[in-house]
């Protein structure tokens, strides 16, 4: 299966550019610790400064969310808080599985971090049968034959592999036969999915050699040579090194 694209268009139907999607989770995080210290408003400059975001465009986003705040009073923290999670679709929970439980899929497993923000571990599965019925996380690791049988009746639609980067593809098209219309990518591969799904890709040796690539930079300037004018070849994503984040860093999830 597995063909046509492997990221969306850069507007959302509902006219929230993709760019201003991949900075609602820096604003959630920024106000999430105002809420958790009682701050009842917060100022464009001062959540944009939290955020890591410049203000103005922090504006421009929060327009699109139909939210302009109060002149001379700033945001409600916690009204910001709902509504940023509405739009991102976090006020429901999304039961999550991961396939490939080794080092990394374990690690993740244990991070509390996704519990916290909604995204529940429905199942663990892997391939190899020594696993099978192992607990990790506290959660029974699943075998893979029975990968189409969990995702159905949890209601899975985020998939996250971890798997080597040579059973990616395979899992991945069983993810999205059973119906799993999102997908987090460990696996260094690109993947291919129909249209109508959503792959997002974590490589963390990409963003190495992007700093890397920056120190080699700060290092030909401060010898007085000049720097390079190109970033160097990063195998199997090229578009990793020019594709820029939500405020112009380069994130360490991108689209596939
Ligand atoms: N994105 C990143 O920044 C990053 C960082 C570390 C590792 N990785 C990648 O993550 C993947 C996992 O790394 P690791 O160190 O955990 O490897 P690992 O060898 O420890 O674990 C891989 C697991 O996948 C399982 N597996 C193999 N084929 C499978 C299949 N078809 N279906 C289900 N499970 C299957 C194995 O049984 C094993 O438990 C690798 O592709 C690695 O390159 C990415």
């Amino acid at each position: 299966m597995a063909t046509g694209r492997t990221h969306r268009p850069a507007t959302r139907s509902r006219g929230i550019p993709e760019a201003t999607v991949a900075r609602l989770p820096l604003y959630l995080r920024a106000l999430t610790a105002l809420s958790e210290r009682s701050v009842p408003t917060v100022s464009s400059e001062e959540l944009a400064s939290a955020a890591g975001v410049n203000s103005a465009k922090l504006r421009k986003d929060f327009s699109y969310l139909g939210s302009y705040g109060t002149r001379g009073v700033g945001y409600d923290v916690e009204y910001l808080v709902y509504q940023i999670s509405r739009e991102l679709g976090l006020t429901q929970d999304w039961p999550v599985v991961i396939v490939g439980i080794g080092n990394l899929g374990a690690a993740l497993a244990n991070y509390g971090g996704f519990a916290s923000r909604g995204f529940r571990i429905a199942a663990l599965i892997d391939a190899d049968p020594a696993m099978a019925g192992k607990p990790v996380a506290g959660i029974p690791v699943q075998h893979t034959d029975d990968l189409e049988k969990i995702i159905t009746e949890n209601g899975v639609s985020i998939g996250v592999i971890a798997t080597p980067a040579g059973a990616a593809q395979q899992v991945c098209d069983r993810l999205v036969a059973a119906g799993v219309t999102s997908i987090l990518n460990f696996a260094p591969t690109v993947l291919t999915v129909p249209d109508g799904v959503d792959v997002r890709k974590v490589d963390l040796s990409i963003e190495l050699q992007i700093l890397a690539f920056h120190e080699q930079r700060k290092a030909g300037e401060e010898g007085g040579t000049e720097a390079p004018v190109v970033a160097p070849a990063v195998h199997g994503s090229p578009a990793a090194v020019d594709r820029k984040g939500p405020d112009g860093d380069v994130p360490a999830v991108m689209p596939a």
